[in-house]
């Protein structure tokens, strides 16, 4: 499959939204290598496969060093991935992210210790500059962490959080009818 036919790739594309993005935003530039790399993986065993392996292998170092951003083609992540801005994102090869996330500048997606568990993110989490998010934790679909956070702990859908270990900034129930 070719770029142009890779769907997870065309929603990224989709999320900057601008003419010519490739020159708008450097993080495509790591997102692509990261699309690039799962492709190859789906590939069924051959020559050509080894080769391209070589070439991610390649281009996957060459992203890194530019960027700042690791994407290691491991990790499972959805289309429409926005990453803002430059350096210090790091992703554990195991994390899984879903579709239409987001993250800035200084986020890291992994473990607490060598070998633990690492997060999975729903679809449409948020991750404000210098998130950490760190060990085991399930992040609700469309929950925001606020900027220079260190989640250790579960985040329900749609909750924003923050602060270091971050918490709930607003309580969801507040300002609903209580049931009879
Ligand atoms: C170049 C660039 O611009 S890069 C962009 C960098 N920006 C980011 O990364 C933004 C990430 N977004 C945030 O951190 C936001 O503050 C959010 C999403 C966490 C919360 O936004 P809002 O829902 O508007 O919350 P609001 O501003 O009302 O704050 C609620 C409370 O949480 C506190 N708070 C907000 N963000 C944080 C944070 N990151 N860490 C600690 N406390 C925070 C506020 O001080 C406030 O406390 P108070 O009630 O005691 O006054
Ligand atoms: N719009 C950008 C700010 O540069 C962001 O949300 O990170």
């Amino acid at each position: 499959m070719r770029s142009r036919d890779d769907p997870d790739w065309q929603a990224d594309l989709r999320r900057v939204n601008q003419p010519r993005p490739l020159f708008k935003e450097q993080s495509l530039w790591a997102i692509w290598v990261y699309r690039y790399g799962r492709r190859v993986d789906a590939r069924s065993a051959g020559l050509r496969k080894r080769l391209h392996t070589r070439l991610y292998w390649l281009l996957f170092r060459w992203a890194e060093t530019v960027t700042g951003i690791s994407l290691p083609k491991a990790a499972q992540i959805g289309g429409g991935l926005r990453i803002y801005h430059f350096g210090g994102v790091f992703i554990h090869p195991e994390a899984r992210i879903g579709s239409h996330c987001t993250l800035r500048q200084g986020v890291t997606i992994g473990n607490k210790t060598e070998g633990g568990p690492v997060p999975v993110l729903e679809d449409g989490v948020e991750l404000g500059a210098y998130a950490q998010v760190i060990g085991g934790v399930r992040l609700g679909a469309g929950c925001r962490v606020g900027a220079l956070s260190v989640v250790t702990r579960d985040v329900p859908p749609g909750v924003t959080v923050a602060g270091a270990p971050a918490r709930p900034l607003h309580d969801p129930s507040v300002g609903t009818v209580p049931s009879p």
